[in-house]
């Protein structure tokens, strides 16, 4: 009979042999999910057998995984920020990358805050959790997206205050929000040959690219975001690092002011924020 350790072994070495990124730490992920426990607990249970009911789910496991399926994908889950969100194939994988946003957008106070392309609703959610009084407004042109965000909201007790909206960016949306977030896709059409099988064969490809330049959205959200704005109200979007300048410029032209960026732990430029500014005084 197996032992824990034993399918430890041949999981990372199924998975290497699949080409697979991190074979052991993906191996130690999906043994502990196929086996329902956490994973600190396989380092003790080393020597003991494999249950045997623990054996189809790990087999299940390990084929998806092999056919690039992305770890949270298999699990049905993936931490950000403090919270466990969701994640099936009709959301993007949240990303560590988007903290970064989150971060920036709690620099700030605000009571009413929206979030464009909310997906998973992972930073949208994470920024009410934080402001127990604030109310939020999640878009996206996903439905099957929007299901698996509310459920996140529902199981974050956040239902009452997340509301979550069909619709293609500012379209037919009315503020004044006093914050408005977005990770909209931004990589351009010649980026999409190049990305790993996990992201190009499994995550959903209206959350990657909008194609062309990977600018289009944010030319939607930077030409409207100061008619939606509160006075003194903050756009922060995130951004490929190649994309501060020209996403700061779209934001100048939509009337926003004061740019500035934040970058991720890698030092890559990662978000950009801008203001709509208070009206000018009469001059008396
Ligand atoms: C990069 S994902 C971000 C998801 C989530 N906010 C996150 O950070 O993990 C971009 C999201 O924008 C949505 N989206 C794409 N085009 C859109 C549009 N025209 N209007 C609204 N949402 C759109 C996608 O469905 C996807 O959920």
């Amino acid at each position: 009979m197996s032992t824990v350790a034993a399918a430890l072994r041949n999981a990372a070495a199924r998975l290497r042999a699949a080409g697979i990124d991190d074979p052991a730490g993906d191996a130690r992920r999906l043994v502990a999910h196929a086996l329902g426990w956490p994973p600190a607990r396989l380092v003790i249970a080393g020597p003991d057998p494999l249950p045997p009911e623990a054996a189809a789910p790990l087999e299940a496991a390990l084929a998806a995984r092999c056919a690039h399926r992305p770890v949270a994908q298999i699990l049905g889950w993936r931490a950000f920020w403090r919270h466990a969100f969701e994640v099936t194939p009709d959301v993007l994988d949240p990303r560590p990358e988007t903290e970064v946003l989150v971060a920036a957008a709690l620099e700030g106070t605000f009571a009413r805050v929206l979030d464009l392309g909310t997906g998973s609703g992972c930073v949208l959610l994470s920024l009410l959790a934080e402001r127990p009084a604030a109310r939020g407004l999640g878009i996206d042109v996903s439905d099957a997206a929007l299901a698996v965000a509310r459920r996140n909201a529902a199981r974050l007790g956040l239902s009452d205050r997340a509301t979550l909206r069909h619709g293609d960016w500012l379209a037919g949306v009315s503020g004044p929000f006093d914050l408005i977030v977005s990770n909209p896709p931004y990589l351009a059409a010649h980026e999409l040959a190049g990305l790993a099988p996990e992201v190009r064969d499994w995550e959903p490809a209206i959350a990657l690219s909008p194609g062309g330049d990977g600018l289009d959205a944010y030319r939607a959200i930077a030409a409207g975001a100061a008619a939606v704005l509160a006075p003194g109200g903050v756009l922060a979007v995130e951004i490929g690092p190649t994309q501060a300048e020209a996403v700061a410029a779209l934001m100048r032209s939509g009337g926003l002011a004061g740019t500035q960026l934040r970058r991720d732990l890698d030092g890559r430029a990662r978000v950009v924020l801008a203001h709509r500014p208070a009206p000018q005084g009469d001059g008396l």
